[in-house]
């Protein structure tokens, strides 16, 4: 069954598309196949190669000279986070959605755009609307993949409209946005763009990338037409931010309700750090700190149904015949939930991570980010958001529940907490 994700026969089946019948019904639909996610074929290819290269380049990989610049990246905006909830008091009682997707998004947006927004710019509030909206919707949406006549019922129609409205509106902001870095483009002279240094984001890059082919214009209108560049950002900025942040979301939420473990872990990070910020070179000192955070992805996987692939022909997968053309639903949930890989399932320990030796250890069970040619690209990016955000806030707050909450969450295509409260009480240094 492990296998059964991995294979290469089995490409993207249109997860977010509505209908293929016809080319003009696929000129609506909310992905066309353009940008990443949806990508099939050469262009998925040619564009998985090129984030994967800017993810090197702008330090959000585990090769590269560029991984400090990306540290300080992470480590400015957790620091923000950290000062806001501080400024509002010795223990503030709060949902940290709104304060954690500002101070999250904030690196997504340094990385895809160029710039960040304040917190109250109608801007980027409005993209965050569209985007916990549209991560919700597109659950429900997507539906329409199995039964397209559903589109026809107002609450299908609904939920479409609302995506393909803010699609366009989004799609008019990504071009002013691009104005603006080419711009300050041209402005740069050659030779400090020859070797790529003051490249610093992906809509700079992408413009790059199209200035270097321009003897090619059939390869740029092929790959880098400006369809592909607004769909390429919306799915790095889309798929960075909602994930990174909901796990987060489920982490503190479990610690919060563990305190036993989050002390156990606050110890270790004390033990190692002292008062220092951390790093992305004291992860393998700190072995509970990582564990916990499989463990929060294991338990409450955040993409629970998996991303859909489909057959691309006839195949036999353990003695079971998958049909060409076949929708494949990689379940997490199940995979991460199963009684006879995981003991108490149900249970929140992150001593399953860590073996006798006190070493963290994964099995071929756990696939947060899926597995094979298509697995998340940003990965080890999210690994690093997830650790220098998680262990910032641990050494600054010890955290309560309000209230008790209930874990089952809400789904969309990603599966939220509920709303819910947390007590962050203000630490000294001793971290006491
Ligand atoms: C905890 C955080 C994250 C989780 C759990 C996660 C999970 C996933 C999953 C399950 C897939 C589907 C893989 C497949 O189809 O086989 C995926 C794909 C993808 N992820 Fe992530 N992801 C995370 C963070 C990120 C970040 C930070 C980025 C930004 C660079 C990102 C960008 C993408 C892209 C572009 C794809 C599509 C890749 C392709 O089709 O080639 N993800 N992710």
């Amino acid at each position: 069954m492990a296998n059964f994700y991995g294979f290469d026969t089995f490409s993207r089946t249109l997860p977010c598309r509505v209908d293929s019948s016809s080319k003009q019904k696929l000129e609506k639909a909310v992905s066309i196949r353009k940008g990443l996610i949806c990508a099939e074929g050469e262009l998925w290819k040619e564009q998985r190669r090129f984030v994967h290269h800017c993810l090197r380049e702008f330090g959000g990989s585990k090769i590269g000279h560029q991984r400090k610049k990306m540290e300080s990246l992470i480590m400015e905006n957790v620091t923000n986070f950290v000062k806001y909830v501080q400024d509002l008091g010795e223990k503030p009682v709060l949902d940290p959605l709104e304060p954690l997707r500002h101070s999250v998004g904030s690196v997504m947006n340094m990385l895809v755009f160029g710039k960040s927004w304040s917190r109250d710019d109608k801007v980027w509030k409005w993209l965050q609307h569209l985007q916990e909206e549209g991560t919700q919707l597109i659950g429900v949406a997507g539906a329409l993949n199995f039964l397209p006549f559903l589109r026809y019922f107002p609450k299908y129609k609904k939920s479409m409209d609302f995506l393909l409205d803010g699609k366009l509106k989004t799609h008019k902001i990504y071009q002013e946005i691009i104005d603006e870095q080419a711009k300050y483009l041209k402005n740069q002279t050659l030779d400090s763009l020859d070797d790529n240094k003051n490249i610093t984001n992906l809509t700079q890059a992408f413009l790059m990338e199209r200035h270097k082919l321009e003897h090619n214009p059939g390869f740029v209108q092929k790959f880098y037409n400006d369809q592909q560049f607004y769909h390429l950002l919306a799915d790095i900025f889309g798929a960075g931010l909602d994930t990174t942040l909901t796990t987060l979301r489920w982490y503190l939420l479990y610690l919060a309700k563990h305190t036993a473990i989050q002390t156990n872990i606050r110890a270790e990070i004390q033990a190692v750090l002292q008062n220092q910020a951390p790093t992305m070179e004291d992860i393998s000192h700190l072995p509970l700190v990582e564990a916990s955070i499989y463990e929060t992805q294991r338990i409450r996987s955040v993409v629970p149904v998996g991303i859909p692939h489909g057959a691309m022909e006839d195949v036999f997968v353990d003695g079971y015949w998958i049909p060409k053309g076949s929708m494949i639903v990689p379940l997490q949930w199940a995979v991460h939930m199963d009684e006879s890989v995981w003991k108490d399932p149900d249970v929140f320990n992150p001593g399953r991570f860590i073996n006798e030796e006190g070493k963290v250890v994964r099995n071929a069970h756990f696939m947060p980010y899926q597995i094979g040619k298509r697995m998340c690209v940003g990965d080890e990016l999210a690994r690093m958001i997830l650790c220098l955000f998680g262990i910032t806030i641990i050494q600054n707050f010890s955290l309560k529940l309000e209230n008790d909450v209930n874990l089952t969450g809400q789904c969309g295509i990603t599966l939220n907490p509920k709303p819910h409260k947390l007590i962050f009480e203000r630490l000294n240094e001793t971290g006491l």
